[in-house]
């Protein structure tokens, strides 16, 4: 029996995102939670004959925990979206909605994996961390930041680069860092199958491949011209690393290696990455092997060329400012 509840189901990712995980089979609940539209949103769902249960709660008279009440997995696209103009850090609005979420989290399902896709990631994953420190609940294993859309847009791009665009899901591109521009790092030279030296060697083609994995949302972000960012690749990302956590901790299954982003201090590995990347942060997209409590290993960043490590420089000295930031962060009090 395993339990999911997505809060912020009703939205443009927690909608197909919710979908996804009704049709998984290894769902046999499925607990919708949102402002508003969670009980339509529930009600359609429950139509589909797939094991999953399905139940949609609102805020009123304590939602949250209920929704949340011993759930194995939360997923969490709760939030807003951006807007062209703005930077993921402009998203920073939604810090409260990510504490109090922490929050119901800590009362009503502590031992849940917690996967957070609410942006922006690189501070909102440390705001998880420090609420759930703070009711003495904190598990770092299970503590995730979902960056998995960055290594499907990777496998995407770089197939389409090398001309075999059908191929894009044989391409295994480890992409580290955190998950916002600059803090983007795909590591090109560790792809399996291994992109051709003479892309590699190319500054030119290279450097628009890197930007493109950097900088995708921002292509959707435009496209979308208001209507908000990637949603429907996002669901399928998010169900996707959703399914990995699962197949590990319920499947009896070893999944491949994956990345997410997490608290470095989640495993002994965390310290030997902190050395790879000469940087003490706190928090960093790793190369990640799941087990039944999640975070099994942590491992190691691998070799890194020489454009690598100067994409790598860029990405440590914008990360650091984001964690901080969602480290520092106060929430309100808990209404009582
Ligand atoms: N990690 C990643 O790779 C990605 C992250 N995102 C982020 O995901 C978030 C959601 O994006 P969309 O689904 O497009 O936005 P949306 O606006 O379509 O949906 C957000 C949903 O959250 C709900 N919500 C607001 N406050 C809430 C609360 N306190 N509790 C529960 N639900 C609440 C809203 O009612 C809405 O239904 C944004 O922050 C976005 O930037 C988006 C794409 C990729
Ligand atoms: O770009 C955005 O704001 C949404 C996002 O995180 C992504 O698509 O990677």
């Amino acid at each position: 029996m395993v339990k999911a509840c997505v809060c912020g189901a009703a939205g443009g990712i927690g909608q197909p995102l919710s979908l996804l995980l009704k049709l998984n089979p290894l769902v046999t609940e499925l607990s919708l939670y949102d402002v508003v539209n969670a009980l339509g949103v529930a009600a359609d769902l429950s139509h589909i004959a797939s094991p999953a249960q399905v139940t949609g709660y609102l805020p009123p008279d304590n939602g949250a925990e209920k929704a949340l009440k011993d759930s194995d997995i939360v997923i969490i696209p709760a939030g807003v979206p951006r807007k062209p103009g703005m930077t993921r850090d402009d998203l920073f609005i939604n810090a409260g909605i990510c504490a109090t979420l922490a929050q119901s989290i800590a009362k009503a399902c502590p031992k849940a994996f917690i996967l957070v896709i609410s942006n922006p990631v690189n501070s909102t994953v440390p705001i998880f961390a420090e609420v759930l420190k703070k009711a003495g609940v904190y598990d770092p294993k299970r503590l995730l930041g979902v960056s998995h859309l960055d290594i499907v847009r990777a496998s995407t791009f770089v197939a389409s680069v090398v001309g075999k665009p059908a191929d894009a899901a044989k391409y295994v591109v480890p992409v580290l860092g955190g998950h916002s521009g600059a803090t983007i790092l795909p590591l090109l030279s560790q792809s399996q199958p291994s992109i051709p030296s003479e892309i590699l060697n190319d500054k030119e083609k290279r450097d628009a491949l890197v930007n493109r994995i950097q900088f995708g949302g921002d292509e959707v972000v435009k496209a979308k011209d208001g209507a908000g960012s990637a949603t429907l690749s996002m669901a399928q990302a998010g169900a996707e690393f959703a399914e990995y956590v699962l197949k590990a901790a319920f499947g009896g299954e070893k999944v491949r290696t994956v990345q997410a982003y997490i608290d470095l201090g989640a495993d002994a590995g965390g310290a030997a990455v902190q050395k790879e990347i000469g940087a003490d942060l706190s928090f960093f997209s790793v190369n990640i092997q799941l087990g039944p409590g999640g975070v099994e290993k942590i491992l190691p960043v691998g070799d890194l060329d020489d454009s690598e490590k100067t994409l790598l420089e860029a990405a440590v000295k914008e990360l650091g400012p984001s964690i901080e930031k969602g480290v520092s962060f106060q929430p309100a009090p808990p209404k009582l």
